[in-house]
């Protein structure tokens, strides 16, 4: 089985084109999903992150108010690196987890959602190939500040607060360009299905030849000998 870690910037599409993956049957991990799991009530990270920012950043239900937190988050960068170091030991615990039990069901290849991929790098090692979903910056501005409900200053902040995505753009081995129409983007997502796809046939292939070699020559050899 091999990994892939597929990244990008904040609402540059990463979930939409994860959702094609999906579609199509494959095994996917998303982080943010994880990362929203481990701060539930009861869950360790819960108590580490209410101790640190205290019990204004609640809902009345007691869950973690998301939006509270983001809003302190993206603003100051101290009190991220405080998150990130209580939350992410348990979201790669957990996403090992996952591409365990992915490795047991027998699926061949795993799609990792990591949008911190290229900035902790902790995970980047273990991956056969890098994706990076790439909107330019003007249109990735504006659908986050769409979606989120967010002044330009607020979108701009939580964009800072990563790796700037022309630089992911030069680290990865795929690009998705997500700048222009939907459907543009959904082609290249079925073209780099179908590259992943064929680069798991490479191993069973070179097993065929080297079988094939070998018999030959055994036949060759008896073929001789009589
Ligand atoms: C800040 C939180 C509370 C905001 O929650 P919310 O539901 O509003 O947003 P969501 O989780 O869907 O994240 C949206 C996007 O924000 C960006 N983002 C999230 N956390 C971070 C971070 N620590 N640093 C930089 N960007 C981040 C990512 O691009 C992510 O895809 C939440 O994202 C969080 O707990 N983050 C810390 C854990 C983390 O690093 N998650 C990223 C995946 S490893
Ligand atoms: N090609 C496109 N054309 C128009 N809108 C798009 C396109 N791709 C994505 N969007 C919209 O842009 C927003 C961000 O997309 P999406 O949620 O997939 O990004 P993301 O990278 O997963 O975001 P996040 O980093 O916050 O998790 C969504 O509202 C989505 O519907």
């Amino acid at each position: 089985m091999f990994l892939v870690g597929l990244s990008g910037g904040i609402a540059s599409g990463k979930s939409s084109v994860v959702q094609v993956f999906r579609d199509l049957g494959c095994a996917v991990i998303d982080a943010d999903a994880i990362a929203h799991q481990v701060v539930k009530p009861g869950y360790p990270a819960y108590h580490r992150i209410v101790q640190a920012f205290g019990r204004e950043i609640l809902l009345e239900n007691g869950e973690i108010n998301r939006q509270a937190l983001g809003s302190i988050i993206f603003r100051h960068s101290e009190k991220r690196k405080l998150l990130n170091a209580i939350t992410h030991p348990d979201i790669r615990k957990e996403m090992l987890k996952q591409i365990l039990k992915y490795l047991v069901q027998g699926y061949r290849y795993v799609i990792l959602d990591i949008p911190l991929l290229f900035e902790t790098k902790t995970m980047l090692r273990f991956m056969k190939h890098t994706v990076v979903v790439y909107c330019d910056p003007q249109t990735q501005l504006s659908r986050l500040m769409q979606r989120n409900g967010l002044s330009r200053e607020e979108a701009e902040e939580r964009i800072a607060a990563q790796l700037p995505l022309e630089e992911k753009r030069q680290l990865a081995q795929h690009i998705l360009d997500n700048s222009g129409e939907w459907e543009a983007t959904r082609r290249q997502t079925l073209h780099l299905h179908s590259q992943l796809e064929d680069s798991l046939d490479f191993l069973p292939l070179r097993l065929g030849l080297f079988a094939g070699f070998v018999g030959i020559i055994y036949l060759l050899s008896q073929h001789l000998l009589l």
